[in-house]
């Protein structure tokens, strides 16, 4: 027999006369502990019962004769049961009260057939052992009489015994006051529970207090921590603003002293070349003149050989006539004519003779005379062409030193050339310098023998010793420029050099002072002056790029925390035919949060909450993504969508490339989901579920179910096309009524569920994109967790979009069927653009009922999610405008505020819902259900 409550003991009671030796339970309101009663029979000699409850012995009754009616009870004395006592709280799940014999009706004395229970106490224990024998009235009129009993009691050491009929008095006595007493116990009980309640609910409200007061002080210290910082940040950059400002004006400055520099040699070097071309001219022509000079002192030199040659033959026809008058003279007879005709012949060819003679004497002076003017015109052509303007060393630019210095070091060759040439020169110098020597000596000594020599002579001399000093400092500066590659210095000029050079460069540009003399040194010195500036302002760029890059941080993260859409861009790298086509680079990721795009108008800067270059990889983008993915377990709404023209990177950037090695945002976000659960396995129970569509042509088309499928479902009779409608629930979360939602336990299940999806979609060439997509797809993915600790459950959902790319006819080359893909892809994105433009400039009405994306779009656009845009752009001049329209509707949507609340139901919610759904699906629902 089991009682459950307290009120039924006096049942029990009843029931144990009838069923001694059964075991019975009670149960103690209160505690909810279960307590054991055991009564069975001890003995039956003597024909009596023992009452045990607790495993104690609290009674016994006699069965004074079979026929009697009256059974009596005899308890035990309480120190009987002491010795093994019994805990408080077991106690207190019996309340026995016990009442004195004597005062019972039908009391009988020892000895009597009917033997009286003995009565040792008098005391109710409470739920707690505490003495809960309160004023009964029933007791109260006994209680001395009880103590007379218990003294007499103890004094004749007998038991008293307690005939039946008053037993069950007494025991009725006892349902009655347990009654009394388990009302007393329900009010103490409800005051305790009502008394917890309210201190429990004071001190909750008191601690919620104090934690809202806490972080609210930590909020408000934040804040003045941000403006400080704010504050800090802005002086900073007024600072670096102007140090920039005023390192730039320097920078100008000696960029435009440079300039001048540069074009001063520039000049200098071209009013070089053109007094040098003159000087070649004119010598030239001087050079024909001696030419002429020349030839025409040969023709006469050859005239006067031949005459010499004539003359000379002439002497020898006279000398052997000389020898034949010799001979004639030592035979006189007849030959005394002869001798006349002779004599008279040699005088006549005396006067010839020396006619030849003269006329050599002639021709030799002429031949000086020509050989003079020769020399003189010579000498006078060279005195006349005034010295070519060696370029001065200082010319020779530092740079063109250093890079020949730099050459020499890394190649060998050019060492080795360099080594021969110096030697060379150097040997080449020498030797012109002991020329040099050599000459101005022999002059100085003939200058001592022949002093007072005509000044023809000296000036020819001049020109000679000034030929060879020219030649000498050539070799000189050529040694000092070979010296200068070798050691990579910069060449120096002396004083009169200076003078020189400021001849050339003009007053003032070379200075004199402070040691510096070169223009080389000079311009080494604004070269490392300029160096150091650049230096510096790079440093302040940077840091200036990192302030502002922080500041952009705090700022996008202020931003989020509003509930602002974040808004990533990713630049596409240049692709075959924009590389083909030669297109430039315009767009261009100036740091982490700025993209610059160049216009016809200028440069124009874009900011977002994160800028990825061509180089960024799909890693490197969803790093930035996967803390979304956490947001869905959790119980948001995420809404993840790509953006942008026609081949501009969305698919790559959602899904990934075509052989799927360069895994996407969707397919990491099934892994990254999965991972996310695996790890919080032992305290949520998690659900996954998805859908996806596509809006192709305005219409809302099934993934799961191919268009095969549809048109062979469709040929049954009686069949009915399936049609997805976007509804919204409650709390104006989007779902796909209509749509199939299937299962996925693991990341794998899930992405096949995704390829099947995508093998399902529409996608053609167009002439911008060889896959290009003609539909708008729409992932969702759905995910329930349930708290094992305390039942509530948590539902987010992940939205995942890849939009289909804006286009023109005339670039993709769309026809046909790809027109009408286009016109409504075209019209769906400008509803889009609609409802972004109405949101961000806050109007009162949004055009979500336009179309079927921004339907489909709602919740994640000005709704309760987080949502995430990437805005996908080409780097080119070709895509300009497009790029432009695209950064123009992203910088928007940056604007736009969502309102995300987390979507949880505690555990009896939950519950509910589960009968409703049960009756609405017409399951019968259990008691234990509710
Ligand atoms: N960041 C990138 N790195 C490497 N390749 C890229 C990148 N972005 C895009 N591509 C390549 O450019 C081509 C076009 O990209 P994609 O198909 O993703 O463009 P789309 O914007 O989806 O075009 P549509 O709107 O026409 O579908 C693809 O071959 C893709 O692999």
């Amino acid at each position: 027999m089991t009682v459950t409550k307290t009120e039924d003991l006096p049942d029990l009671l009843e029931c144990t006369r009838h069923k001694l030796g059964q075991e019975i339970e009670t149960k103690h309101e209160i505690s909810g502990q279960t307590v054991k009663y055991n009564m069975y029979s001890s003995t039956t000699s003597n024909g009596s019962y023992s009452l045990t409850f607790l495993g104690k012995k609290v009674g016994r009754h006699h069965a004074v004769a079979p026929s009697s009616k009256q059974l009596a009870w005899e308890t035990t004395p309480r120190s009987a049961c002491s010795e093994n006592p019994v805990v408080p709280s077991q106690v207190s799940r019996i309340p026995v009260p016990v009442q004195r014999v004597e005062d019972l009706p039908g009391t009988v004395p020892e000895g009597n057939e009917d033997r009286p229970c003995p009565v040792t106490h008098n005391t109710h224990f409470g739920p707690y052992g505490e003495n809960l024998s309160g004023p009964s009235e029933s007791q109260l009129p006994v209680r001395r009489d009880v103590q007379q009993a218990e003294n007499s009691e103890k004094s004749q050491g007998a038991k008293i015994y307690i005939p039946y009929v008053s037993a069950e008095l007494c025991i009725a006595q006892i349902s009655k006051d347990m009654e009394a007493m388990k009302k007393r116990h329900l009010e103490t009980v409800q005051e305790l529970e009502e008394n917890f309640q309210i201190t429990a609910r004071e001190s909750q409200t008191w601690v919620v207090q104090r934690v809202r007061s806490h972080y609210q002080n930590k909020l408000n210290t934040l804040r003045k921590f941000l403006d400080i910082f704010r504050e800090k940040v802005e002086k900073n950059k007024a600072d670096w603003e102007r140090k920039e400002a005023c390192l730039t004006v320097q920078i100008e400055k000696l960029l435009e002293e440079q300039k001048a520099e540069k074009e001063r040699s520039k000049e200098e070097a071209m009013q070089w070349h053109r007094e040098k071309s003159k000087m070649l001219e004119l010598f030239s022509n001087k050079f024909d003149v001696m030419q002429c000079h020349q030839a025409s002192t040969l023709q006469e030199l050859q005239m006067a050989r031949q005459e010499i040659g004539k003359v000379q033959e002439m002497l020898m026809v006279s000398s052997s006539e000389q020898q034949e008058v010799a001979v004639d003279n030592e035979n006189p007879g007849n030959k005394r004519l002869t001798a006349q005709q002779k004599t008279a012949a040699y005088n006549d060819t005396d006067h010839p003779l020396e006619g030849a003679k003269a006329r050599l004497e002639e021709l030799k002076e002429s031949l000086y005379q020509r050989e003079r003017e020769l020399t003189d015109l010579m000498e006078a052509e060279r005195g006349a062409i005034p010295a070519v303007p060696q370029p001065p060393c200082s010319i020779l630019l530092p740079a063109v030193i250093h890079k020949s210095h730099a050459i020499c070091n890394s190649v060998a060759e050019t060492r080795a050339l360099l080594n021969q040439m110096t030697e060379d020169n150097r040997v080449a110098l020498n030797e012109a310098r002991d020329k040099l020597s050599r000459f101005l000596n022999g002059k100085g000594d003939s200058n001592d023998r022949e002093k007072g020599k005509d000044q023809e002579g000296s000036s020819g001399s001049d020109s000679v010793l000034s030929s060879l000093r020219e030649r000498v400092r050539e070799y000189e500066v050529s040694q000092i420029a070979l010296n200068c590659i070798k050691s990579g210095e910069s060449p120096s000029v002396n004083d009169c050099e200076i003078t020189e050079l400021e001849e050339i460069l003009g007053k003032g540009t070379v200075q004199s002072t402070g040691g510096i003399k070169s223009v080389g040194q000079q311009l080494l010195l604004l070269q490392d002056q300029l160096k150091q500036e650049k230096e510096e302002k790079k440093k302040i760029v940077e840091s200036y790029t990192s302030e502002r890059t922080m500041r952009k941080k705090y700022y996008n993260m202020v931003e989020d925390m509003k509930g602002k859409i974040r808004v990533f861009c990713r630049i596409r790298p240049v692709n075959r035919s924009e590389a083909v086509q030669g297109g430039a680079i315009v767009v261009n990721k100036l740091d982490d949060y700025s993209v610059t795009v160049e216009t016809h108008r200028g440069l124009r800067e874009f900011q977002f909450d994160k800028v990825f270059s061509a180089e960024a990889s799909q890693e490197d983008l969803f790093q930035d993504t996967n803390r979304l993915i956490q947001s869905v377990i959790d119980g948001f709404n995420v809404c993840i969508f790509a953006y942008g023209q026609t081949g501009s990177g969305k698919t790559f950037t959602m899904v990934g490339d075509k052989d799927q090695k360069k895994l996407g945002i969707m397919p990491r976000s099934f892994n990254a989901m999965f991972d996310i659960m695996q790890e919080n396995s032992s305290k949520f129970d998690f659900k996954v579920s998805a859908y996806m569509l596509e809006l192709y042509n305005d219409r809302l088309q099934d993934l799961f179910v191919s268009q095969a499928g549809e048109a062979h479902a469709q040929t049954r009779p009686n069949s009915q096309p399936r049609r997805v409608e976007i509804k919204r629930n409650r709390k104006g979360v989007v779902f796909a009524q209509g749509a199939e939602t299937k299962e996925a336990s693991s990341a794998q299940e899930l992405y096949a569920l995704f390829q099947q999806a995508c093998a399902n979609r529409h996608i053609s060439a167009t002439k911008m994109n060889v896959e290009s997509s003609r539909s708008h797809l729409i992932v969702g993915i759905m995910v329930e967790s349930r708290n094992l600790t305390n039942g509530s459950i948590s539902s987010g959902k992940l939205s995942l979009v890849d939009l289909a790319g804006s286009e023109r006819a005339a670039k993709t080359g769309a026809k046909d069927d790809q027109l009408k893909e286009a016109n409504s892809i075209n019209k769906s994105l400008s509803a889009l653009g609609d409802v972004i433009s109405a949101l961000s400039a806050e109007l009162p009405h949004v055009p979500y009922r336009n179309s079927k994306l921004t339907q489909v779009m709602q919740d994640s656009l000005g709704g309760n999610a987080k949502t995430l845009m990437i805005v996908n752009i080409s780097p080119t001049e070709y895509n300009l405008d497009e790029t432009l329209t695209s950064l123009i509707y992203a910088t928007r949507v940056k604007a736009i505020t969502n309102n995300a609340q987390r979507n949880v139901e505690s555990k009896e919610i939950a519950q509910l819902k589960e009968v409703i759904m049960k009756l609405k699906s017409g399951q019968t629902v259990e008691e234990g259900d509710i």
